[in-house]
């Protein structure tokens, strides 16, 4: 399947959750199985190389624990508050429409270990550059991250390279 595939699998739905958002919706890529499949694929192809994959609850679990599955490697749930069980280091971050707080558990990742981001979408990267600080004070190197979905108009990517985060998207949406 070709980007243009998998982007004409994405639902896009006006005024979501606020109004003046374009939600741009996996719901339809996910029910959709070579397209779910092509898009692990890609981001596997991506982040090869890496030792660990960490992922962003929610979405960013769906697409992160299958790329770390097909990969054979470790997966790093980033949490939403006062969901792990154990000692947490957190981060409050603002993203496109709200504001809100990412979580780890610190021992999760040895020193130096090189870790890849993967979330479904890039907006602001408030989400993603939340993730890559939270990492980092645990002591991984994060130099790559994959996303299906860019809104290029947001800059999030930008932040991310600015970071030295090397991005890579398979689609992106700019205003359309
Ligand atoms: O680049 P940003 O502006 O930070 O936006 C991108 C983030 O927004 C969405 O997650 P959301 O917080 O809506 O949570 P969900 O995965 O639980 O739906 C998406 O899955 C990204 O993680
Ligand atoms: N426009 C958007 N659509 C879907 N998820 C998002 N997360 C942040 N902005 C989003």
């Amino acid at each position: 399947m070709t980007p243009d595939d998998l982007k004409a699998l994405i639902r896009t739905i006006p005024d979501f959750p606020k109004a003046g958002i374009q939600f741009r919706d996996i719901t339809t890529l996910l029910g959709h199985g070579p397209g779910f499949a092509a898009s692990v694929r890609w981001l596997a192809g991506e982040v090869e190389g890496v030792e660990a994959i960490a992922g962003m609850e929610a979405r960013g679990f769906i697409f992160g624990a299958a790329v770390a599955a097909r990969l054979g490697l470790p997966f790093l749930p980033i949490r939403k508050p006062g969901k792990l069980p154990c000692e947490v280091i957190g981060v409050d971050y603002e993203l496109e429409y709200g504001v809100d707080r990412l979580e780890m558990d610190p021992t999760a990742i040895a020193r130096g270990q090189n870790v890849a981001i993967v979330d479904d979408l890039l907006a602001t990267g408030g989400t993603a550059l939340a993730a890559t600080e939270l990492l980092r004070k645990a002591g991984a190197a994060v130099g790559r991250a994959a996303f299906v979905i860019d809104l290029p108009d947001l800059g999030g990517s930008a932040r991310l390279a600015a970071q030295s985060v090397d991005v890579r998207t398979l689609m992106d949406f700019d205003g359309d």
